[in-house]
Parts: C-alpha cells; structure tokens; sequence
C-alpha cells in the first residue's frame, strides 16, 4: 500500500488527553491511527523563522512533522488571508473579509515553504493528502517544484455559491491553482454541486458530474462527509460516566436535565442565537424554569483574528443578561465556560445530558453532533437538536430535530420537543442516526478518499 503524506494547518497532539482544537485535527488523528503515515503541520507556536526549527514526533504508526511560523506569516497567512478573508467567505459571511494584498502575498508565500518541505519529504508513490482551505495553492505549487505525485484536497468546511465565493479577490487564481490537485473532496453534495457551478460559469471548465476539466487537467470531485468511529466513542463514554468530571456536572446539576453544546467560540457556530433560543424556551414554557440546565462549553479560539473578540463580549454579555434574568438561589440557567476538556470526558458529558443542541449558521460538519449521538447509551438516549446549515444534518435528519438557527421560537419548539421525548421515540431516532454512523465512519471516509485518489 502506498505511503499517505498528510498536510494540514493545524495538527492533533499525539500524546493522550489533550484536547485537540477542532474536527480537523480530531479527524485527521482518527483516521491516519488505523494505517499511519506522515503528517505534516504547523507546530502552534511562532519563531524567528517560517518552517524552522523542524520537529519530529513518533506515534505508533504515525510520524507528526511540524514547524513553527514567523509572526509575519501567522498574522498574513493565518489571521490574514486563511482567516480573515477565506474562512469568512466560505461560511457567507462576505461582511466580515477584511482583505490585504500582504496577507494574500503572505498566503502564498507559505504555501511555497510548506511546498519545498513536502518536496524533501515525499517518496515516489507517496499519495499526498492536503486539508482544508489554507492550501488551495498547494499541489500548484508543488508541480511547478516538478512534483508529480498524485494530490488530493479534503475541503472542511462548506463552499459557497458562486456569486459568493467572486468576493474573494484573487479568487480566478485560487480556483486555477486548486484545479493542480487530482482530487477535491468535499463535505456534502450541496458543496460538490456550488463548487462545480463556480467552475462552469467562471472559468468555463467542462464540468461532469464528478470530474471538471480546465485547461485540459482533469480535477476529480467527489463528496465524502467526514465521520467518528462510534464504537469507540460508545466504548468511551461508557468508561467515563463515572469520571471525576462526569461527576462533578451531575452533582451540579442536582437531577435537572441538561441541554449541552460544544463549539469553538466562532460567528459560525450560532452561539448568541442559540441562547436566544434557550431564553425563549424559558419564557414561554415557565414548567422548565429551576427544571433544565444548559451547559455551552466554548473554548476561544483565533481571538486575534477579526470578529472573535467582539462575539466573546457580545456571548458574555448575552449570558450574563439571560442568567441575571432568571437565576435562582439553586439554580443558573446557563453555565457558560471558556474552556476546553478532553475527549473522554466531553463524551461523558455527552452521556449524563438529555439534548445535544447544534445551531451553526453554516458548519462544514460539525463532529460534534456525530460525538454526541455516538455517546448517548442505547436504552436511554439523549435527542439531538441540529442546525439545518450543517454538514451533519444531510445525513442526520431522519434521526435528529432538524432547526433553523435563524427561527427563535423554533429551537424553542425544538427544545421543548425534545425534552418532552417519549424513550421509545428517542430509542427509534438514535438507532436511526447510529446506523448512519456506522456507515459512513470515519474508517470509511478515509478509505474512499485514498481510495479514489489512489485510482486516479
Ligand atoms: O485550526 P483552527 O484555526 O484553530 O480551527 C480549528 C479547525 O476548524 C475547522 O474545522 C472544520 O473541520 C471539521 C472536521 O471536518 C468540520 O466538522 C467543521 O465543520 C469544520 O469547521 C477548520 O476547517 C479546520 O481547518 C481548523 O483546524
Ligand atoms: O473542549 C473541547 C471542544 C471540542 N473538542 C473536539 O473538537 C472537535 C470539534 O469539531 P467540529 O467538527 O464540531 O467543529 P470545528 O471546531 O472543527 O469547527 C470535536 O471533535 C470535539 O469533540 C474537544 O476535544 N474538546
């Protein structure tokens, strides 16, 4: 079998019980463990120089590369170009790109040194896997170096319409560039059908259903939504119930029931919508007063980057009104932490609650509403409340409560549904989502890539 090269921005930590930031890395992680191979990112820290000192980490089968970046290239690169320009447009939110000719100069500029890197690291027959919106560029890049391997894109998160993704600058070059890997793959097919629309119209590429063809380079594209390993999940969240943790939530709670969520603190998760839609609940069905508690953990994330701080205050404020409203001497309607935990214990939190709520306005998948459904014990599982805008909800909505985030009263309703949940609706609804999850696992979105970029 061929060796697998993974490159991506962000990397997992290889040793246990650190809590990784986001999917990307949980995923990644998840799937190189089951057949190894080299993965190469940057390391989180910022040195003198872009790319050195050079680290690296052996796991098991997997070899972790990783390098720091200059605090000229984080700020251009990362908070610039990746995060204040793609990730922005990306999720349509065109009002917040804040664009700079340094920043998209900065953009390619790493991608060069991550090009040259790979080059001095790849054996021929390697298959390269690059993930997610830092390196459109990338494989570009590497065939100008005389790279010809095969190359494959994982898109995270989702792609938007035409008309939006024209409000990039530059976004003509982008689009070209990215036409140099031999295979996209994307999260949902609503992203697939955007992406070739964009090439059709624009750049007149002869588009089939899964191929596009520009300049006489033909791009494979296919749809492979990102998945968790159930069995390890159930398997954890078992263990955990009674974790020190786990223990500590339950007594807190006294036997109330609890609504939990999980996210990065980002526009794009839904947070002020979503305890709008708690508050909601709480005003017109006084019966869940003093009875729910709502625990949102959101650990900070890219609090340098444009619109991050400006939500934190705007969430804290929002909590603080909604807690001061309705507190009780024995009782805080929402308990809202700035922190992350591990993985093991979040899924024991995913166990000990009743409703897992998901209100991203646009969310390639959401790993975490797969987490929550994988952790809920069979005979008694929780109900799981998703946004309609996530990747998840195409393959979860004949098991979850589907909402707009947008619709107040309707996560409301939403709310109150699930909490009232007979078991055996619950029991019906999990089994449905479990089957899905077991399908399309983890295991098999890493199979089908390598799969189809090894057929290429
Ligand atoms: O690396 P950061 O800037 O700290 O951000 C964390 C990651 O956020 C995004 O995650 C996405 O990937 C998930 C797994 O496929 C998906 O479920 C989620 O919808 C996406 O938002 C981002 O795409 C990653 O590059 C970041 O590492
Ligand atoms: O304190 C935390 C918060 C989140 N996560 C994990 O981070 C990932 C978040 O992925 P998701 O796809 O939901 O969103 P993203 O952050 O990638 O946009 C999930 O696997 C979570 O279990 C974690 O391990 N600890």
């Amino acid at each position: 079998m061929a060796r697998i090269l993974v490159v991506s921005n962000r990397v997992a930590p290889l040793s246990e019980g650190q809590a990784p930031t986001g999917g990307l890395a949980v995923g990644v992680l998840g799937a190189l463990k089951e057949v190894g191979g080299i993965w190469m990112g940057w390391n989180g820290e910022i040195a003198r120089e872009s790319g050195t000192p050079l680290a690296q980490q052996d796991s098991g089968a997997i070899s972790l590369i990783t390098w720091p970046l200059s605090q000229y290239d984080y700020d251009t690169f990362y908070r610039g170009f990746a995060n204040s320009v793609l990730w922005p447009v990306f999720h349509f939110r065109t009002d917040l790109l804040h664009y700079r000719d340094e920043d998209y100069e900065g953009y390619k500029r790493v991608n060069r040194i991550f090009a040259e890197r790979l080059q001095r690291m790849a054996r021929p027959g390697d298959l390269i896997w690059v993930h997610d919106y830092h390196f459109l560029p990338l494989a570009q890049y590497c065939r100008e170096l005389g790279m010809q391997h095969k190359f494959g894109l994982f898109l995270h998160i989702p792609f938007p319409s035409d008309q939006v993704f024209r409000t990039i600058p530059h976004h003509a070059d982008l689009a070209r560039a990215m036409a140099a890997f031999d295979l996209i793959g994307l999260q949902t097919s609503d992203d697939l059908q955007a992406m070739r629309d964009y090439y059709e119209r624009h750049l007149g590429a002869a588009c089939s259903h899964d191929t596009l063809v520009l300049n006489g380079k033909a791009t494979r594209l296919g749809v492979y939504p990102i998945g968790v390993c159930p069995e390890d999940i159930q398997a954890l969240s078992r263990e955990h119930r009674n974790s020190r943790e786990s223990i500590k939530l339950k007594s807190g709670l006294q036997h109330r029931r609890l609504i939990i969520s999980v996210d990065r603190l980002d526009y794009s998760k839904g947070l002020v919508e979503r305890f709008r839609g708690f508050e909601r609940l709480l005003d017109t069905r006084p019966r869940f007063r003093g009875q729910v508690s709502f625990v949102q953990i959101a650990p900070p994330s890219r609090a340098d980057v444009h619109g991050y701080r400006s939500l934190r205050r705007l969430l804290e404020q929002t909590a603080g009104r909604i807690n001061g409203r309705w507190t009780e001497l024995s009782w805080t309607p929402i308990r809202y932490m700035n922190r992350s935990f591990d993985r093991a214990t979040l899924m024991s939190f995913f166990r000990a609650s009743q409703v897992g709520l998901v209100t991203s306005l646009r969310d390639g998948m959401n790993l975490v509403a797969k987490e929550y459904v994988a952790a809920q014990p069979e005979d008694d599982p929780g109900v799981l409340v998703l946004s309609e805008f996530t990747g998840a909800a195409r393959e979860l909505s004949e098991g979850a409560l589907l909402i707009n985030p947008y619709d107040t009263a309707g996560m409301a309703r939403a709310l109150r549904s699930a909490l009232d949940m007979q078991s055996a609706e619950r029991r019906r609804r999990h089994e449905i989502m479990m089957d899905v999850l077991r399908k399309n696992s983890l295991t098999a979105w890493r199979e089908r890539f390598i799969e189809d970029l090894g057929g290429i």
